[in-house]
């Protein structure tokens, strides 16, 4: 007979309000719009636990995300989830048969490969955005979401640019896009990326031709940006394009400095 210890009572009677499993590291299939991706996800799953137990039962949460899997991962079950979210909210709903709890979270951080064109060569291109969708159950039983994407792009100093004849120094830039909002708002992943990517300097590419290349380095001359200047630029389209609570972060990883410099703001 197995001990059941998450059900005794702990000696500090505290409520945890996230316990769970984190960088549990997966595999799922999306149907989004009609094509089908697979990802290499890394989940973080929470619950709350009540002051009077000890601990939960974790392998539940664990059994939660496999069951969610095995819907989209066995050929003959070709019935992949439509969105990381909705993949999020169909776990929290096997956890309600398994686990009690007031509260919950699904965390799916992953990659979005997307395929671009090269600015002058035309080439197809991969690029790789880090993407995290997070799912919070309330207590109240209503469903909200977390839209994250980071995107790699640079900046050209317009500072050093205006004192040194045109010449300037140029750093890569990741800029952070957050929105938080109701679950059923849809948000797509390729619209935040985009937001964030057009207001570098210049994107960045994975294959640059020659050609290519020139038109990024003139690209990136014509269009000098402080880091200041890509996160108002980034929050201004976003609060025109999405509806939710907007959080942007940009770092700039100076060429000129052992240090980088950052801009941040939010709704
Ligand atoms: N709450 C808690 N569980 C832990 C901790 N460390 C390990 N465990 C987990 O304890 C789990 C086993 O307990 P349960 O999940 O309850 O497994 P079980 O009792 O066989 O399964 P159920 O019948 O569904 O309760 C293992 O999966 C461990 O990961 C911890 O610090 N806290
Ligand atoms: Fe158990």
């Amino acid at each position: 007979m197995l001990v059941e210890t998450q059900e005794e009572t702990p000696e500090i009677r505290e409520r945890l309000h996230r316990v769970g499993i984190t960088n549990l590291r997966t595999v799922a299939r999306i149907n989004w719009k009609g094509r089908v991706y697979t990802f290499l996800p890394v989940f973080e799953i929470t619950i709350d636990v009540p002051e009077e137990k000890k601990g939960i039962h974790m392998s539940r949460l664990v059994e939660s995300i496999t069951e969610a899997m095995s819907e989209a991962v066995e050929e003959e079950v070709m019935q992949a989830h439509t969105s990381l979210e909705e993949l999020g909210r169909c776990v929290i709903r096997r956890l309600e048969g398994k686990h009690p709890h007031r509260r919950a979270e699904v965390w799916i951080k992953t990659h979005l490969i997307i395929p671009r064109q090269t600015p002058a060569s035309g080439k197809t291109t991969y690029e790789p955005y880090d993407v995290e969708v997070g799912v919070i159950k309330n207590e109240d039983g209503s469903f909200g979401k977390v839209l994250r994407v980071k995107v790699i792009g640079n900046t050209a100093c317009p500072h050093a640019m205006a004192n040194n004849d045109g010449k300037t120094h140029i750093q890569r830039a990741i800029g952070e896009l957050e929105v938080r909002t109701a679950f059923d708002e849809e948000i797509a992943l390729e619209d935040m990326i985009d937001v964030v990517e057009s207001s570098f300097s210049h994107p960045t590419y994975t294959l640059l031709k020659t050609i290519d290349e020139n038109a990024v380095v003139q690209g990136m001359h014509r269009n000098p940006k402080f880091v200041e200047d890509v996160a108002r630029e980034i929050f201004a389209k976003a609060k025109e394009r999405f509806n939710g609570k907007i959080h942007v972060r940009v770092i700039s990883n100076e060429s000129i400095h052992k240090h980088d410099v950052i801009a941040e703001t939010w709704s």
